[in-house]
């Protein structure tokens, strides 16, 4: 099976634990080069690909730790050109016999880095800062440093206080630098990944949603042979909506696609999303309630991670059951003399790289701050094989991707909703009725901030139901009634996040209507809290 990293020049990014690591990612993706994360602990022989260069990524450890993770050291005589960066310039020297110390000078925060004189004019070895000028502010953050460079290595930048910033090999694509390129906070930190990926590795640019398009479609018929059916978990969200359209365009009618009713969808979600996508997409979705089967499982639950599991096992349950019915019904058309159908093996889900991301650190999953339902959520003994053509990119490329196959932009901008949706937004138990508090107040929220046109400067906002009581004073009469929390963030890939800042009138308007319009409520707060510390959901 062709996977992405046999059809586009890769680059291997060795994750030794960096906070910065996805970032290099994106980086590379930038410069429409295709760069795929793995655990630093990866041997090479068990990676199915050659990559067209390799980066080593920062870490927390020191390489002289006893417990510190280290790189198999084939990847050295792999014969392509690796970039390390902070960690991974320092694991590179201690794996080629430099030295490496805790220093004096512990460098956080910005420094100027100093470009050495480039003696040897066009040869490949002092590629990495060409044409970049001779100093460039850049980001720093080690306590360690390089107080020897390893044998064949020369310098080829250094700060006030890191003679050796930037090193690279005399006659090998080898190139190690103190600094992170892949934060803003380094000005040309781009540039310099283009300059290793694109001028040292010879990567073709050619990484683009275009080029993924026809590539994953070629990819998703092969999977699933000239019969196989595929069921799909739709739920009118960007990743799944596009997913859906990707596997429609590859497979047609033998992909069926469903939404689930949990119960705990936004008001009257269901009825737009079954329009949206059947009348505007020409997709076939097939709305399942099951709202009472997820309502009753989820009776006197509170406990944030118990809601989330059984809303993912749940799900699985309802997936099985509808490709069963789907089974029956071709077994049955089969019968009156129509032609066989292929079995439904596959559930289509619109899992994300950052998802991915959180489960590959080389310790084993990160710490689970919280189970996501298509991921840590799914049933084990699942019968369904799971398809994901979105497993490899970031959000803002499936948005790119979803422009590229025509999905309204209506659509393609939409926050994000999980999965569990209001379930983890209902701080108690989950019952109709809070349900019912919850959609309401949720949708004069939204409504309001269409209608104020900030929906787009908005990552996500969305409402919260509080399970205290407050007194209020409606009508001289005294009311005791629940408490809706608002929460609105900006973020790049949330995985962290900042508040929004409304305009003072604007929440006065959605206060005074949640309060006047939503019967149970008599008090508004708003949520002033980024990620971290807090997380965007509050369950
Ligand atoms: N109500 C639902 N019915 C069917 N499938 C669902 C439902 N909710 C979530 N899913 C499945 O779970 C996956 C992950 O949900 P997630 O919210 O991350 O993505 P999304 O809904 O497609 O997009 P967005 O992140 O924009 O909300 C979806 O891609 C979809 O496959
Ligand atoms: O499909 C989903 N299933 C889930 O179980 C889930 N939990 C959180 N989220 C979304 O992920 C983003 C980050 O949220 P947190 O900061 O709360 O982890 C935010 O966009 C959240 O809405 C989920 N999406
Ligand atoms: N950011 C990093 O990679 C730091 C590497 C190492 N822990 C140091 O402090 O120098
Ligand atoms: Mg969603």
């Amino acid at each position: 099976m062709a996977e992405i990293h046999d059809q586009f020049d890769t680059i291997l990014i060795l994750d030794f634990g960096s906070q910065y690591s996805h970032l290099i990612t994106r980086r590379c993706r930038e410069h429409n080069v295709y760069a795929e994360l793995q655990p630093c602990t990866v041997k090479l022989a068990d990676l199915h690909f050659k990559p067209k260069g390799i980066i080593l990524s920062g870490s927390p450890y020191s390489v002289y730790d006893k417990d510190s993770p280290h790189v198999d050291p084939a990847v050295f005589e792999l014969k392509v050109p690796i970039l390390g960066i902070c960690y991974g310039l320092q694991e590179m020297a201690w794996a080629l016999k430099g030295k490496v110390e805790r220093s004096d000078h512990r460098e956080y925060g910005f420094a100027q880095l100093q470009i050495n004189k480039i003696h040897d004019g066009d040869s490949p070895v002092d590629a990495l800062f060409r044409g970049l000028g001779e100093e460039m502010q850049v980001w720093m953050s080690h306590g360690d440093q390089l107080c020897e460079i390893p044998p064949d290595f020369h310098v080829i930048a250094h700060t006030r206080t890191a003679p050796f910033a930037a090193v690279a090999h005399n006659t090998k694509p080898f190139y190690g630098i103190q600094f992170h390129p892949e934060v803003t906070h380094s000005l040309r930190g781009k540039e310099v990944i283009g300059r290793f990926i694109l001028d040292i590795c010879g990567c073709r640019s050619n990484w683009t949603m275009e080029e993924f398009i026809g590539k994953e479609i070629a990819r998703i018929r092969e999977i699933c042979g000239s019969k196989g059916r595929v069921i799909g978990a739709v739920s009118g969200g960007v990743d799944s909506t596009v997913a859906a359209k990707l596997m429609h365009e590859a497979i047609g009618d033998r992909f069926h696609a469903i939404m689930v009713d949990n119960g705990v969808l936004r008001l009257n979600e269901a009825q737009q999303v079954y329009e949206m996508l059947n009348k505007n997409l020409g997709i076939n979705l097939t709305v399942v309630d099951a709202s009472d089967l997820f309502l009753s499982r989820l009776q006197d639950i509170e406990d944030p991670e118990k809601k989330r599991k059984i809303i993912g096992n749940t799900f699985i349950n309802v997936f099985e059951e509808e490709a069963a019915k789907i089974e029956a019904a071709a077994d049955e058309e089969e019968k009156q003399g129509a032609d066989a159908k292929g079995r439904v093996e596959w559930l289509l889900q619109g899992t994300l790289y950052p998802d991915v991301i959180e489960s590959i650190s080389f310790k084993g999953p990160s710490a689970t701050i919280k189970t996501h339902h298509n991921v840590g959520g799914l049933l084990k003994d699942m019968k369904l094989k799971l398809i994901e053509p979105l497993r490899e990119l970031f959000k803002d490329e499936v948005r790119v991707l979803g422009r590229l196959l025509s999905i309204p932009a209506p659509l393609v901008q939409r926050h994000p909703f999980p999965g569990p949706g209001l379930a983890i937004r209902i701080l108690g138990p989950v019952t109709r009725e809070q349900v019912r508090i919850l959609q309401q107040a949720d949708n004069i929220y939204i409504e309001e901030i269409r209608n104020a046109g900030l929906y787009n400067e908005i990552s996500q906002a969305f409402a919260v139901l509080l399970p205290v009581r407050a007194v209020g004073v409606m009508g001289d009469a005294r009311t005791y009634e629940q408490v809706i929390a608002l929460r609105a963030v900006q973020s790049e890939d949330f995985m962290t996040a900042d508040w929004y800042v409304f305009p003072a009138e604007v929440l006065r308007r959605i206060s005074s209507r949640i309060t006047n319009e939503v019967n149970g409520i008599n008090r508004v707060t708003y949520d002033i809290s980024s990620k971290p510390p807090a997380t965007v959901e509050w369950l």
